[in-house]
């Protein structure tokens, strides 16, 4: 990893780098808020809160709030995310006053929403082996150094299949297969972010609010793209944090996924003047199952305003 930052940036460390000790002395007044976007996740949500509240509230002060957002959720994630620790919003009950988006993209947009630390840390709540340092790690450049606005978490990525066996390097599909070609594709100065669609990352609030939150699964491409539009590369940080396991979809649903981030990725080349079409890319998508089935699904992606630009009080509830 350290190679990266020589020869294609962004600004590259470990989390070991970052030491509790030192992160507390460099808090200072600024404040943290943890949020963790929850769509069904009853099974690993609790572990992973009951372990920031412990290491990084109770033990030592450097987190002020842990925010589980609700995603719809059809089990007992809220409950769950409560009695460890967390406060918890339902995703609709944010700015409600505002016709809901669904998918990952609007949960951290109301999550953004809903907190008020000056850094912001998104965290996915399926992870498994979750460990406090992926907090630690992601806080350490923006609490010491002024000029990074964005970190972005890197890690291993094992694939776990249904035998339950962990196989290294098998994780990350959309990303190796979709979202990095794109990426260097088009965007190459992101070429050194080694998971750009990676759940873990933090950034300020004051930069944070002034990006779009893409919908659905395009929101990391999104922010990724359009925050070194908006601060540059020497802004944007990423920090290794060892392996990263979580629950996997299923193909055809990351096959959806694919979908949105092209969507994301051609709304981009667009909004920045690289791509110019007589009519906007079709956002069905047909996949093709067995035994024949088939189905037609849509992979169109909205997107929330920069929440800056929510200016009358009663917008932002
Ligand atoms: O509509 C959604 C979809 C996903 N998520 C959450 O976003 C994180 C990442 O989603 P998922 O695990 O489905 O994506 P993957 O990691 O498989 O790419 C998880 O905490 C999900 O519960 C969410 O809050 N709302
Ligand atoms: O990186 C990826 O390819 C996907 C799927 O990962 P796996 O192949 O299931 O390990 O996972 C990420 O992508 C999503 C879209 O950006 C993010 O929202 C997820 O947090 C992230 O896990």
């Amino acid at each position: 990893m350290a190679r990266v930052q020589e020869w294609y940036g962004p600004h590259t460390s470990t989390a070991a780098e970052w030491p509790l000790d030192a992160l507390l002395l460099a808090k200072g007044t600024t404040t943290v808020s943890v949020v963790l976007p929850a769509r069904d996740e009853e099974r690993t949500v609790g572990d992973i809160v009951r372990v920031i509240r412990r290491d990084l509230v109770e033990r030592t002060p450097l987190v002020n709030e842990i925010l589980v957002v609700d995603s719809n959720s059809t089990d007992a994630t809220a409950a769950r995310a409560a009695a460890a620790g967390a406060r918890v919003v339902a995703q609709d009950a944010v700015l409600s006053q505002l016709p809901p988006l669904t998918g990952k993209g609007e949960a951290l947009w109301k999550g953004l929403a809903a907190t008020s630390g000056d850094i912001v840390v998104f965290v996915d709540a399926d992870l498994r082996d979750f460990g406090a340092h992926f907090v630690t790690g992601l806080l350490g450049p923006l609490l010491v150094d002024p000029d990074i606005q964005f970190v972005k978490g890197a890690y291993e990525r094992p694939f776990t299949g249904a035998d339950g066996v962990p196989r290294r390097g098998g994780g990350g599909r959309v990303t190796e297969l979709v979202a990095r070609p794109l990426l260097n594709m088009f965007w190459p100065e992101l070429a050194g972010f080694a998971q750009p669609l990676g759940g873990e990352y933090a950034g300020r609030r004051a930069i944070l609010e002034q990006v779009p939150f893409v919908t659905e699964y395009g929101v990391e491409f999104g922010l990724l793209v359009d925050l070194l539009e908006l601060a540059g590369l020497d802004a944007l940080a990423q920090v290794d944090l060892g392996t990263r396991a979580h629950t996997h979809q299923s193909t055809t649903a990351l096959g959806r996924m694919a979908g949105q981030i092209l969507q994301t990725a051609w709304s981009r080349l667009e909004r920045q003047g690289r791509l110019f079409t007589a009519e906007p890319p079709a956002h069905t998508l047909l996949q093709f199952g067995l035994d024949g089935q088939a189905d037609l699904v849509d992979v169109a992606v909205a997107e929330r305003p920069p929440l800056a630009s929510l200016v009358h009080e009663e917008d932002v509830a």
